[in-house]
C-alpha cells in the first residue's frame, strides 16, 4: 500500500530508552508488547517482502521524535533460553507523518523517506576528520576491532550514523544526530562531540595515570618492602637466626620516642636500609648504628632522691674516715641540689664546682666513693677508664665512614648507665695522652663543659646528645699530670692516703667482712684480731691506700679455708700478728733505712709518686781522681730538675762548705757520683734538694746519715730550705718507712694541719729554713759511730 515513492505506511516500534541510526542493527526483545506489536504488524503488511520494514522511532518522555529510523527485520526467533527476538537493522531516516492503518495492534504512521545526498567534498573531508577522532577514541578504550569496522566505512551519512553506538553520546545527542538529516552538519555535529570526548578522555587518562602512578609507587614501594622483610626472614632463618621483630627497625624507630631531630636522622637510615640490598656492607652499619641508636635511653631518667643527710649517711656507710672528703662532696651535691631547685641552667658561664675530681694514690677508695655518691644520689654509675687514651676518637667516636667504627666511651657509658643522668667516673684523668690522632682532652673539656655538653655530637652517632644531666666525677692520681685546661673545670679533693690506725679501721669494718663473704667463712669461723691487721698494714704491705691490704687479707683467709680443709687447722681460725707469718710467710716491708745509711754520701728523702708518698734513698760518693772529670754524673732515671738540684747541691757546698767545716777541697779536683736507684721512680721535682746536700754532705765529712731522719725540701744556691708539696702524703710515707724524725721547710708549716694527728705525734718533725739546720740535724756526730737501731 505505497503512498508515495518516498512515503510508506509503516508499524511503529517505540523506543523509550534508546536511538538507533540508520546502519545500526539491534536485537528487540519480543517480550515488550510495543516490539512484538510493531514486528507482528510488519510482518502482517501485505506489501512486506522477504524483509518486512519498519519504523523505530524514540520517544523519550513519552513524545514521539519528529523523525524515526527505518529499519528491516533481519530475523526473529528465540534466544537459547528461549527469549523471543527480532534482530532488526537500521537503513534510512525518514519524517514521521500522520497517522494511518494498517493490519496488527500497532500504530501506523506514514512516513517520509529520507534519501541520502550524494557526498560532498566537505562531507568527505568532515568525515575523516572525525573518523580519525572516533579511531582515537576506540583506541583509548581498547576497542580495536570496531577500529577496524570505523575504518571501512566509505560513507560519510554511515560513517556519521555509526556514532549510534557511542557510549559517550547522550540519548539527546543521538536523537539530534537522527534529526539532522544534512550530512554535512550531521558530521560538524558528531565530530565536535567526538573531539570533547577525545579530550575529556585524555584528560582523565592523564589524571588516572598520574594517579596510578603515585598509587602504583606506594604499592610497589609497600609490596617490594614486604618482600624484602620476607626474604630477610627467610635469610635470618637459614643462618639460624631468630627472625623477630627486632628487624622490624622502622616499628622500633617509631615505638622508641626518639627525640624529634633522632627520629628523623634513624628514619632516614631505615629508608637505606629498606632500599639497600642485604648484600650492600652498609646496610650492616646502618644496622649496627640503628641499635647503638635504639640502645640508648633517650627518654630514662632515675629520679633523683637524694637529701642531704640521706647522702651523707650513705658515704658513711661505704666508707670509713675521709671525713673532709665526705664533707666536702656533700658540700657539692648541696650546691648542685640548690641549684637545681632553682632551676638554674648550664648556661651563663658556671664554670667552678662543675666536676668533683678526686686525687690520690691507688686503692685509696676514689672510684668506691665515685660509686658511693651515685648511690646517695639515687643515680646509675658508670665508671670510663681513661688511662692510656691518647685518640680523640676514643671519646667522641669514629666517623660513620670508618671501618669497624664504634661510638665513644661517653656515648657507650650513657648505654651502659641505661639513664640519661647517671653518674659518670672518668677514672685516671691524668693518664689522657695526646697525639697525632688529636687531643682527647679537648673532647673532654667538651663533655664537661656545662656550655656545651647539652648537645654533645659524637662522630659516630651524628646527633646531638643531651649531656647536661650527667653528673661527672673525675679520678688522678697526680695532680700535676691533669691537662690544665681539664684541671681548670675540675673542684679538686685530696684523698693522700691512710695512716696505719685508719686502715686498721677499713679493714675491719669493710674489707675483712667482703673478703670473708668471699671466702665462704662467716665472722665466727674466722677472726682476724686487730694485732694482725696492723702488721698487715705495717710490715705486709707498704702502700698509701688499702688494695694490698685487701688482698693481703684474701691471701690470709684463703690460706686458712685451705689449712681447714686439708685438717692442719680447726675452725674457728683466730689470726694474731704473732702467727700470721704462718699464712703469710715473713713480712716483706721491714724498715731498711737502717742498713742504708751505714754509709756516709747515702740520705733518706721523701717524695711523691703516682702511687703516693715514698722514701728514696739518694747516695754520693767521689769519682777517682784519675778519671780527670770536675764535675757531677747522675744515674738512676732522674728528671730534668731533679739534675738541677744536684748541681744546685753541688755549687753550694763549694761555695759554703768551708764555712760547713766540710773538707770541700776534693770536690775541686774530684768528680761527683750521685745516684737514685729506681725502686719506685719519683715524679721529677726540686724536693730532694735537700736529700742531695745531705748526702754530699755526709760524704765529704764522712759523717753517716742517722738512719731515723728521712728529709724534703727544695734548696736554693744561698742555701736557703724552699717549701715543697705532698707533705701529708710524704708524712704517712715516712712513718710508714719508719722513719722517726722528719725535716720539712718552714714554710710548709701550715700544710701540717692536714696531717692526722696520729701521724703528727708519731713523728718528730723539725721545720728548718737553712740548708746548715739540715746537716745539723742530719749527720750524725763527728767520729762517732752511727746509731743502728732504728727504734
Ligand atoms: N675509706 C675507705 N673505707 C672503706 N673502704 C675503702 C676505703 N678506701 C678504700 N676502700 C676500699 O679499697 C678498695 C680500693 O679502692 P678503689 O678501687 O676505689 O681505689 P681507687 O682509689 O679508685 O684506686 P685506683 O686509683 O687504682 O682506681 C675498694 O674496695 C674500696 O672499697
Amino acid at each position: 500500500m505505497a503512498i508515495t515513492s518516498t512515503t510508506k505506511a509503516l508499524p511503529v516500534l517505540p523506543l523509550d530508552d534508546e536511538v538507533v541510526l540508520p546502519g545500526m542493527v539491534v536485537p528487540l526483545d519480543l517480550n515488550d508488547n510495543d516490539a512484538r506489536a510493531a514486528i507482528d504488524a510488519a510482518r502482517l503488511d501485505p506489501d512486506a517482502g522477504e524483509h518486512p520494514e519498519l519504523l523505530l522511532v524514540p520517544r523519550p518522555d513519552g513524545k514521539y521524535a519528529g523523525y524515526g529510523t527505518l529499519a528491516v527485520i533481519e530475523q526473529v526467533g528465540r534466544l537459547r533460553g528461549g527469549q523471543p527476538v527480532a534482530v532488526v537493522r537500521g537503513t534510512g531516516r525518514a519524517k514521521i507523518g500522520r497517522g494511518t492503518t494498517g493490519p496488527g495492534a500497532a500504530l501506523w504512521v506514514e512516513a517520509e523517506i529520507r534519501p541520502v545526498a550524494a557526498s560532498t567534498a566537505r562531507a568527505r573531508e568532515l568525515a575523516e576528520a572525525y573518523r580519525e577522532t572516533a579511531v582515537k577514541i576506540l583506541q583509548h578504550r581498547g576497542a580495536f576491532q570496531v577500529v577496524d569496522v570505523i575504518r571501512q566505512i566509505q560513507d560519510p551519512s554511515a560513517l556519521a550514523d555509526s556514532a549510534g553506538y557511542a557510549p559517550y553520546l547522550t540519548l539527546e545527542q543521538k536523537l539530534t544526530l537522527l534529526e539532522t538529516t544534512d550530512v554535512e552538519a550531521r558530521l560538524e555535529l558528531i565530530g565536535e562531540w567526538a573531539r570533547t570526548a577525545l579530550s575529556e578522555l585524555e584528560v582523565t587518562e592523564t589524571i588516572r595515570k598520574d594517579v596510578d602512578e603515585s598509587l602504583e609507587k606506594q604499592q610497589r614501594q609497600f609490596m617490594l618492602r614486604r618482600q624484602q622483610e620476607a626474604i630477610r626472614k627467610e635469610l635470618a632463618e637459614l643462618d639460624g637466626r631468630p627472625a623477630d621483630e627486632q628487624d622490624d627497625y622502622r616499628a622500633r624507630v617509631e615505638a622508641a620516642g626518639l627525640p624529634e631531630k633522632v627520629r628523623e636522622a634513624a628514619l632516614k637510615e631505615v629508608d637505606k636500609l629498606e632500599h639497600g640490598s642485604e648484600q650492600n656492607p652498609e646496610t650492616s652499619w646502618i644496622r649496627t648504628w640503628l641499635d647503638t641508636v635504639l640502645d640508648l635511653p633517650w627518654n630514662e631518667r632515675s629520679e633523683d632522691a637524694y637529701d642531704l643527710p640521706g647522702a651523707r649517711a650513705v658515704l658513711d656507710a661505704d666508707h670509713a674516715g675521709l671525713a673532709d672528703v665526705k664533707e666536702r662532696i656533700v658540700e657539692y651535691l648541696a650546691v648542685r641540689k640548690r641549684r637545681e631547685e632553682r632551676g638554674l641552667t648550664a648556661v651563663g658561664g658556671r664554670r667552678s664546682g662543675a666536676v668533683l675530681a678526686l686525687v690520690g694514690p691507688p686503692g685509696v677508695g676514689k672510684t668506691s666513693l665515685g660509686e658511693s655518691v651515685a648511690r646517695a644520689m639515687g643515680r646509675s654509675f658508670v665508671r670510663v677508664a681513661l688511662g692510656g687514651v691518647r685518640d680523640e676518637a676514643e671519646i667522641r667516636g669514629h666517623r660513620r665512614t670508618y671501618v669497624g667504627a664504634l661510638p665513644g666511651r661517653i656515648v657507650r657509658a650513657i648505654k651502659e648507665a641505661g639513664t640519661m643522668n647517671p653518674v659518670v667516673l672518668l677514672d685516671e684523668v691524668d693518664k689522657v695522652g695526646s697525639d697525632f690522632r688529636g687531643d682527647p682532652a679537648a673532647a673532654l673539656l667538651e663533655v664537661l663543659d656545662p656550655a656545651q655538653n647539652h648537645t654533645f655530637r659524637d662522630h659516630y652517632l651524628d646527633v646531638d646528645l643531651d649531656l647536661s644531666d650527667v653528673v661527672f666525677l673525675a679520678t688522678a692520681n697526680v695532680l700535676e699530670s691533669i691537662p690544665g685546661p681539664l684541671l681548670d673545670r675540675m673542684e679538686l679533693v685530696r684523698l693522700d692516703g691512710y695512716t696505719e690506725q685508719e686502715k686498721v679501721v677499713i679493714a675491719r669494718d669493710h674489707l675483712l667482712p667482703r673478703q670473708l663473704e668471699r671466702a665462704g667463712l662467716n665472722e665466727q669461723e674466722a677472726e682476724i684480731d686487730e694485732s694482725a691487721l696492723r702488721r698487715l698494714a705495717a710490715e705486709y704491705t707498704r702502700e698509701a691506700g688499702v688494695r694490698d691490704l685487701e688482698r693481703s687479707l684474701a691471701r690470709v683467709l684463703r690460706k686458712a679455708a685451705a689449712k681447714t680443709a686439708v685438717g692442719e687447722l680447726e675452725l674457728p681460725v683466730r689470726v694474731t700478728a704473732e702467727n700470721l707469718p704462718d699464712f703469710l710467710g715473713h713480712p716483706r716491708h721491714t724498715p731498711e733505712s737502717a742498713e742504708r745509711t751505714t754509709v756516709p754520701g747515702v740520705a733518706t728523702g721523701l717524695a711523691v709518686t703516682g702511687a703516693g708518698g715514698e722514701v728514696l734513698f739518694v747516695e754520693a760518693s767521689l769519682a777517682d781522681p784519675e778519671t780527670g772529670s770536675t764535675g757531677v754524673t747522675l744515674t738512676g732515671q732522674l728528671g730534668e730538675v731533679m739534675k738541677e738540684s744536684a748541681q744546685i747541691a753541688l755549687s753550694y757546698l763549694r761555695s759554703h762548705g768551708a764555712e760547713l767545716e766540710l773538707p770541700v777541697g776534693d770536690l775541686k779536683d774530684r768528680g761527683v757520683h750521685v745516684h737514685v736507684p729506681a725502686g719506685a721512680v719519683p715524679k721529677d721535682g726540686p724536693s730532694a734538694g735537700v736529700t742531695m746536700v745531705t748526702a754530699l754532705g755526709s760524704l765529704l765529712s764522712g759523717r753517716p746519715v742517722r738512719a731515723e731522719v728521712a728529709m724534703t725540701g727544695e734548696v736554693s744556691l744561698t742555701g736557703r730550705v724552699l717549701p715543697i708539696g705532698g707533705v701529708k702524703q710524704k708524712l704517712l710515707a715516712a712513718q710508714r718507712a719508719g722513719a722517726k724524725v722528719v725535716l720539712l721547710p718552714q714554710r710548709n708549716e701550715p700544710d701540717l694541719d692536714e696531717v692526722p694527728a696520729e701521724v703528727r705525734e708519731a713523728l718528730e718533725i723539725h721545720l728548718v729554713s737553712d740548708v746548715r739546720d739540715v746537716l745539723e740535724l742530719a749527720l750524725a756526730p763527728a767520729h762517732a759511730p752511727s746509731p743502728v737501731t732504728v727504734g
